[in-house]
């Protein structure tokens, strides 16, 4: 990649940045001024979280208690430092993992993958955080041929369709996404993911999941064609939950066992975040393994405690946070969503139906039986006329499990077992919009007088 290039992205990277730091609570940063407000707040968070505890004891699944399987590197195994250098595929994992697994251009070779090497940035600048441009690819102005390599359909690029669409990517890695057909959009290939779509179209899930199109190449890449889930919104207010008590495949933990890899630029985010969260043995190395940083940012969010947590938020007054890493306890959830919503009785109400359709056919699905579902999302989206819909998003780590093996997604974690908690996610995720609703429904019997 060219060193202008490299310097506009960063740029770019710098000028997208959230407003608000990576703070605690419902994405706010918390300054004290005495060190005594400091310990007052840091009692009351811990009766809160013996609160919490006690209230999820009511919804208990999986994600408490049991231990957590670990990966832990001591000096023995710094031989992984000298691996770190050659180890920077894993430094942008996905991103690379989707393009070596895919992007073979037509004469054989990876250009894709070459250009990934060369595409070492930062980890912020990796990341998606909210309002991005989506660009055509290969947009020079000469409709180039598109074609579908499954579903064929062809639809030949007309000027109108080339324009820029300014949109919201809320999570994932930045340059994931491209434009396409009118409410279309292309998603960097992943084998998984297109397996996964597949499987859906004739599952009780599908009408959840956006519709996919297929398979496109375009320049050398191949990409995931499907609807674009915001184009019948007009000024969409936009969530993106992440479902499950846990982030990572079991086969991730796996490998990481067999051989750890340590990774230098998630040291520096966990640092970011609490510069007291490294081990001693961690800080020498100044590298920790991803399962590390994933159980991490599990534990400090609420994925381990709910069964989900909050990635971003972009409303439509054009505020976009993604800074929820430490947004944990049910209290802060909640005061997101209240903020979210505005505090309308009708939105909650439409999110809470739809949730429970989610439900109903999430227990209906063979697909949801025979998946481990890891890192999938829930995409809330309403705007001002109050359409509010939920959809599924996001297989690029959901795996079929051996012939025979089914899972409940409720029963707690056990390595082996590959459970991930969605289900239970779900249910604390409708309780805390009923509890929400019931707090909010003054609003709604105000809005219905006025109307
Ligand atoms: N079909 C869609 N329509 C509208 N927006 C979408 C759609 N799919 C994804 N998005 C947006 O893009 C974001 C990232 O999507 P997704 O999680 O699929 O990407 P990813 O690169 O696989 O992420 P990760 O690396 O976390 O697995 C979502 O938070 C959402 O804002
Ligand atoms: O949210 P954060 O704190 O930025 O951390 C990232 C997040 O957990 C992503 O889910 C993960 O990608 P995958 O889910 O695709 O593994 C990514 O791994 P990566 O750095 O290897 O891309 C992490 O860095």
């Amino acid at each position: 990649m060219p060193k202008e290039r490299r310097r506009s992205l960063r740029e770019a990277a710098v000028s997208r940045a959230s407003p608000l730091g990576d703070g605690g609570g419902a994405g706010k940063e918390r300054r004290f001024s005495t060190d005594q407000q400091q310990e007052e707040h840091q009692s009351s968070m811990e009766e809160e979280e013996q609160q919490e505890l006690q209230r999820s004891s009511e919804h208990s699944g999986p994600g408490r208690g049991g231990p957590v399987p670990q990966v832990t590197i001591t000096a023995a195994a710094a031989d992984g430092l000298a691996e770190l250098e050659e180890n920077m595929d894993e430094v942008n994992g996905p991103l690379r993992r989707k393009l070596s697994n895919s992007s073979i251009s037509s004469n054989g070779s990876s250009a894709a993958m070459e250009e990934s090497e060369d595409d070492i940035l930062s980890d912020n600048e990796t990341k998606s955080k909210g309002i991005v441009t989506l660009e055509h690819l290969g947009d020079s102005g000469e409709a180039k041929a598109w074609w579908k390599l499954k579903t064929v359909v062809h639809w030949p690029l007309v000027a109108s369709h080339r324009k820029r669409l300014s949109w919201v990517q809320l999570a994932g890695h930045k340059g994931s996404f491209k434009a396409a057909e009118e409410g279309t959009i292309l998603k960097k290939y992943s084998e998984n993911e297109k397996r996964c779509f597949e499987s859906l179209r004739d599952d009780a899930l599908q009408r959840f999941v956006p519709a996919y199109h297929g398979v496109v190449e375009r320049d050398g890449d191949l990409f995931l064609q499907m609807n674009d889930l915001l184009v019948n919104f007009d000024g969409p207010n936009v969530m993106d939950c992440k479902m499950g008590v846990r982030t990572y495949q079991e086969e991730e933990l796996e490998r990481a066992r067999e051989k750890p890899k340590l990774r230098r630029d998630l040291y520096n985010k966990m640092l970011e975040v609490d510069s007291e969260a490294p081990t001693a043995e961690e800080q020498k190395q100044q590298a920790i393994t991803k399962p590390r940083y994933m159980q991490w940012r599990e534990s400090l969010s609420s994925t381990n405690t709910l069964g989900f947590r909050i990635e971003g938020v972009k409303k439509a007054d054009g505020t976009c946070h993604t800074d929820f890493k430490k947004t944990r306890s049910r209290e802060d959830v909640t005061q997101v969503f209240r903020d979210f919503v505005s505090e309308n009785g009708n939105i909650i109400s439409s999110y809470i139906r739809r949730l429970e359709e989610i439900r109903q056919a999430l227990k209906a699905s063979e697909f949801f039986m025979k998946h481990e579902v890891i890192g999938s999302s829930l995409l809330f989206i309403h705007n001002h006329t109050e359409r509010a819909e939920v959809w599924l998003i996001d297989f690029g780590k959901t795996t079929p499990l051996p012939d025979g093996q089914t899972v409940d997604h409720w029963s707690p974690w056990q390595e082996g077992n590959r459970e991930d908690g969605y289900l239970w996610g779900l249910e604390n995720l409708l309780h805390t919009l009923t509890s929400l609703n019931t707090e909010c429904s003054p609003q709604r019997v105000h809005t219905q007088r006025s109307l």
